[in-house]
């Protein structure tokens, strides 16, 4: 039984699912079969019945949410204070009282829809920061099933995190599973390091935790792409239409790309400013390359997210009217989605993938770059050193987004790089997308959440003697949700 917030449920108009968390969980499912619940996208003001369409060897089981229910479960406490917060941009953290009830109020919604669909042996994987406290939802409700969390985002150290409203109950949920999974070790430390700044849970060695008589494990999953499926479409990929026009437009000039939802964690117009000072520095690169961004909107209901908006398009504006000429556009921004095909082939089209987020979890973008190449001759990806994939993409040219010059100077490193440079490079980034790929990270996963040892009492604790006691969240979230009348909106 997977959970997520995101149900990408196949349709006929067959949009892309801009997003890593649904690209990848749908290929691990399809693969296995299962079951997946979660929102279905839609508003609806009254509680309608559960939605299940079978597709494949996946039954997807939706409900719809009710205007408020997004505005404060999702827009809010979940896009406009957690994801902030784990993205260390305090600077970009809301806080609403009412939000925050919201999140706990949806959750407990969602823990009652699903209680309806488990059977007592279903093991249960919840993903991401929308459900952080489902599984305390449901211990409370009795079910004592084996439930794994993935956190597809950062976690950011105790500093950064623990300016969360709610933070202590939002870190108590997440001792509620059996297993705790992160992108990268850098998560798990700065999550270990909170919860003993807390107390909240016991170091047993080897990844083991107990809080309050229940052990859960907690470990790094990086997540992985179906690279050789990725590898084959690229190779295919120049009969598709949209590639073969991107092809014929680009004469003989280099292309850049970039593929990102516009969020501000992807540090798009940081980007934008490193190709325009590339342009700057260095004028007998102009009108020889192109930077092709292909940005699909998101979170536009969040106000961060449309401010953000209009300075990425404004960075582009000005690159353009800059360095532009009758015959050359150097920045061709655009607003939609592409097919995952078409993305393929537009990766191997381009010499350079720049890949800069200021922060991210993972970054699945850089995996499909790397892997749509051509081992003859590779292009080259720039990568953000505070990308998750950064910690297994090591030889990519790793940037500190933040630096223009550098990252300026990495563009014109990666165009100029030598042919060998580029092969071994690439060859060494190939490996660990072989040897780890989507179907690897929901294995290994599932290989730990089964276990049965995992989640064996501590010594002393067996027989019955120490019986896990559930904290009541019910009772902790009742807190939030009471504003100060005439203190602020919302
Ligand atoms: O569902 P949305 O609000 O439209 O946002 C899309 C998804 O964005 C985030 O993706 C993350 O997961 C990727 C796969 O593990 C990872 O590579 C990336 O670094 C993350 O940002 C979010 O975590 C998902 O829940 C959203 O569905
Ligand atoms: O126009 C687009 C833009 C992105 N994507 C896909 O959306 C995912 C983005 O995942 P990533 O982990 O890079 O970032 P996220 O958006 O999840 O934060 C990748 O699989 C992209 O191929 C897509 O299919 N079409």
């Amino acid at each position: 039984m997977v959970v997520s917030n995101r149900v990408p449920v196949p349709s006929d108009s067959g949009s892309p699912a801009a997003g890593g968390l649904a690209v990848a969980l749908n290929a691990a499912l399809q693969q296995r079969g299962g079951f997946w619940f979660g929102w279905s996208g839609n508003v609806s003001e009254e509680e309608t019945p559960l939605q299940v369409h079978d597709f494949g060897r996946v039954s997807y089981a939706v409900t719809d949410l009710s205007q408020r229910d997004i505005d404060e479960y999702y827009a809010g406490f979940a896009n406009r204070a957690l994801w902030p917060v784990c993205h260390y941009r305090l600077d970009l953290t809301e806080i609403s009282a009412n939000d925050t009830a919201g999140y706990f109020r949806v959750n407990e919604f969602f823990a009652r829809r699903l209680a309806t669909l488990l059977k007592p042996d279903d093991v249960i994987w919840i993903h991401d920061y929308h459900f952080i406290p489902l599984a305390a939802y449901l211990r409370q409700m009795g079910f004592e099933n084996r439930m794994g969390f993935f956190l597809h985002i950062p976690w950011a150290p105790y500093d950064v995190s623990s300016a969360l409203p709610a933070y202590q109950t939002v870190l108590s949920g997440l001792t509620r599973y059996d297993v705790v999974g992160f992108q990268t070790r850098r998560d798990v430390e700065n999550f270990t390091r909170c919860l003993e700044q807390e107390k909240m849970a016991r170091d047993l060695g080897d990844g083991r935790w107990e809080a309050d008589g229940r052990v859960f494990k907690v470990d790094a999953f990086p997540i992985g792409i179906e690279t050789d499926l990725f590898r084959q479409e690229a190779r295919e990929a120049k009969s598709n239409s949209l590639v073969r026009r991107m092809r014929a437009s680009m004469e003989d000039k280099h292309l850049i790309i970039g593929v990102d939802r516009l969020d501000y964690s992807k540090g798009i117009r940081q980007r934008i400013e490193a190709f325009a000072c590339m342009l700057e520095r260095f004028p007998n690169m102009r009108n020889k390359v192109t930077f092709l961004q292909i940005t699909p909107k998101s979170r536009s209901e969040v106000p961060e997210y449309l401010k953000m908006q209009h300075e990425v398009a404004e960075q582009a504006g000005w690159t353009n009217g800059k360095f532009g000429d009758v015959d050359w556009t150097p920045v061709r921004y655009i607003n939609k989605a592409v097919s995952r095909t078409s993305l393929a082939g537009l990766y191997r089209s381009a010499r350079v993938g720049m890949v800069t987020p200021l922060r991210d979890g993972m970054n699945l973008v850089a995996k499909e770059y790397v892997a749509s190449q051509r081992g003859t001759d590779p292009g080259v990806l720039v990568l953000s050193r505070f990308a998750g994939a950064a910690e297994e993409l090591d030889s990519a040219l790793l940037v500190n987004p933040y630096d223009t010059e550098a990252t300026a100077n990495a563009i014109v490193r990666a165009l100029e790089m030598s042919l060998e440079e580029r092969k071994e490079r690439w060859k060494a980034m190939m490996a660990r997308l072989r040897s780890n790929t989507v179907d690897h990270w929901c294995a290994n996963f599932m290989a730990v959440l089964t276990q049965e040892q995992s989640c064996a009492l501590p010594k002393g604790a067996e027989n019955g003697h120490a019986a896990p006691v559930e904290p009541t969240i019910a009772r902790e979230a009742a807190h939030f949700g009471q504003p100060m009348a005439g203190y602020r909106r919302n």
